[in-house]
């Protein structure tokens, strides 16, 4: 495989999993292929151990940032809300990274580019709020993953998303709608201050966000673009944008 002799650096934050009697920091190969083959970059994953880290150091040698999704949620207390059963399964070592990790990004310019829980990190990081169970509330749609043994048939496209006019998304993957795939409970309830709506499902939940007055690609998509980024040409688009802001650092950097 060839790369591009500007061959962006994109810190990936782990979650914290247990198996084989080890703690691993890991993360789903289906957003590295993503940004190894259609943003050309290479992913550098950074273990969660906030405590640890030196963000300013990180964020000086990176050239992008890329949150995952997850099973886990948020941990209700970020938000203020009490926790309970319907908030879990939790990964309090992820949400002390991100959170830090999010608010360093956007004020280094450091490029973002947030997915599902990333997404709800976002806006939490923002000071926004979560519901626990979407579908729960009357009106909405089951946004949930399918039941299904392959992944494929899981993360299958499932609804449209309408784009915000003139928004940043819009000059990224057109006027729309788009379709996405769907493998959520939470959402965003009150949008973080600073953050402004990019696309929405038809029931009205928030698809995507971006930050105001960010310096660089700055954004949150609550589907899985990383999942088709290959094939489908809004997901190919998204991977690209956020890469070429990526580029635009590292040459800056250079
Ligand atoms: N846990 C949150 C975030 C959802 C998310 O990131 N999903 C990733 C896919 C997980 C899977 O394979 O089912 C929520 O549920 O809202």
């Amino acid at each position: 495989m060839t790369y591009p002799a500007s061959m962006p650096l994109i810190a990936v934050p782990c979650d914290v999993r247990l198996f084989e009697n080890y703690t691993w920091h890991a993360t789903p190969d289906t957003y590295l292929n993503a940004l190894v083959r259609v943003s050309k970059a290479t992913p550098v994953l950074l273990p969660a151990m906030a405590g640890e880290i030196d963000f300013e150091t990180v964020l000086g040698r990176i050239d992008g940032v890329m949150l995952t999704g997850s099973v886990s949620n948020v941990h209700p207390d970020r938000y203020g809300v009490p926790p309970s059963v319907a908030h879990e399964p939790f990964d309090p070592a992820r949400d002390r990274l991100t959170e830090t990790l999010i608010m360093k990004a956007i004020e280094a310019g450091v490029p973002l580019l947030a997915i599902c829980r990333g997404h709800q990190e976002l806006n939490v990081a923002f000071g926004g709020t979560l519901v626990p169970e979407v579908q729960e509330i009357e009106g909405r749609m089951d946004h949930r993953a399918i039941k299904h043994q392959e992944q494929r048939e899981r993360f299958a496209i499932r609804h449209d998303v309408m784009i915000e006019p003139e928004g940043h998304l819009e000059t990224i993957v057109g006027k729309g709608p788009i379709r996405v795939n769907s493998l959520h409970r939470q959402g965003i309830d009150r949008l973080g201050s600073g953050l402004d709506v990019e696309a929405t499902a038809p029931d009205g939940t928030i698809e995507a966000v971006s930050v105001r007055d960010a310096k660089t690609f700055a954004m949150g998509v609550q589907w899985h673009p990383e999942y088709w980024a290959e094939s489908d040409a809004a997901s190919r688009a998204i991977f690209e944008a956020f890469a070429e802001a990526c580029r635009a650092r590292a040459e800056r950097s250079a």
